[in-house]
């Protein structure tokens, strides 16, 4: 019989999970999913259950990856939350098997894993496609993402200027003061993303908070939330003018409103361009929409079952 499964709380995933071990092992993941021959990455779309009663969604995002023999399951629920509401906007757990027995080993807290891995990619799609000389980075939003995505982009990067905003300025005020670095807090989008080289929009928006007007030519944007098809986080002018990168086009195509609703074309998968296979355009206006993949948090997964069982 097959040993019970182990439990790992947020705090030890926190504790084993690094940007510096995660982002290699994304990047080597996008690389393997982008490739003509996906035999080695199974990954379907993930499946969505509406719980229209709370606004919101539970996910389900399988992945096996055949050469590393990772199989695993992200359940995930996200909800839409009015401004002031305390409750969490996303809860994940994370399922690793063993693909041979069919047990699950491990049973982990997913929110970390989301947060990280999240920002890891797109820490990744800015490598990528940022300008060469960026010195302004701005987060729209103030949650879970935005701390995340402040860490990866300010430990990977050499910004000279951090700025925040949030709908609310308060929370966006509590997250400059939780960084250890300086942070300024901007009351309105339009000059939050003035001048910026790189933005990020984490946001739980289903409207455009971003407009293309604002962003300067040459930007790179890394666009997290929006993942309906109904959400959007930027607006038309944006999507058409940008070149559009995405993790996974059939994720894009199904689940992105900014995609869907503006019509914009998806120009490459950033594995794609890890491959060599698509450019990246960095002296282009860019967008890399993300919505998630299985693949991201198995990979991720692995790491801290490897990590949790070196110390046991
Ligand atoms: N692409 C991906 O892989 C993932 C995307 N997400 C998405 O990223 C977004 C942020 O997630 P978290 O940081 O965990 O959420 P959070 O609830 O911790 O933070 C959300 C932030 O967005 C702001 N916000 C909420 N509604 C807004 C609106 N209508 N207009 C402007 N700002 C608004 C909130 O004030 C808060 O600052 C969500 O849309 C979530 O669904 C989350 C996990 C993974
Ligand atoms: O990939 C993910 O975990 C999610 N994408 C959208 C909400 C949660």
């Amino acid at each position: 019989m097959a040993e019970p499964p182990v439990l790992i709380r947020q705090d030890e995933v926190e504790d084993l999970l690094h940007y510096k071990d995660l982002i290699p092992r994304l990047e080597v993941a996008l690389r393997k999913f982008s490739k003509l021959d996906s035999a080695e990455v199974i990954q379907p779309v993930r499946t969505t259950v509406p719980l229209q009663k709370y606004n919101g969604f539970l996910g389900l995002m399988p992945a096996y990856l055949v050469h590393e023999d990772i199989l695993c399951t992200k359940l995930v629920c996200f909800y839409k939350r009015e401004s002031g509401s305390t409750l969490p906007s996303t809860q994940a757990t994370v399922l690793l098997f063993d693909p041979e027995y069919g047990n699950v080993k491990a049973v982990m807290d997913g929110e970390v894993i989301t947060a990280k891995r999240t920002a890891a990619v797109s820490a990744i799609s800015a490598k990528l496609l940022m300008p060469t000389k960026s010195d302004v980075l701005t987060i729209l939003g103030a949650g879970h993402q935005a701390l995340s995505h402040y860490h990866v982009f300010t430990e990977t990067f050499s910004f000279k200027e951090v700025r925040v905003w949030s709908r609310r300025k308060e929370t966006a005020e509590r997250f400059a003061q939780s960084t250890q670095g300086h942070v300024t807090v901007w009351e309105s989008v339009e000059e939050a993303v003035n001048g910026a080289d790189v933005i990020v929009t984490v946001t739980g928006a289903s409207e455009p908070v971003l407009f293309g007007q604002w962003v300067k030519p040459g930007a790179h944007v890394a666009a997290v939330g929006a993942c309906r098809p109904d959400w959007r986080e930027l607006d038309d002018v944006l999507m058409r003018q940008a070149e559009v990168y995405v993790d996974s086009r059939e994720g894009a195509v199904a689940e992105s409103g900014d995609i869907i609703l503006s019509g914009a074309k998806v120009f490459a998968e950033l594995g794609e361009v890890l491959n060599g296979t698509r450019p990246a355009l960095r002296e282009k206006t860019t967008v890399f929409k993300s919505l998630g993949m299985g693949i991201q948090d198995a990979v991720s997964a692995k790491l801290v079952f490897e990590q949790w069982k070196n110390k046991h």
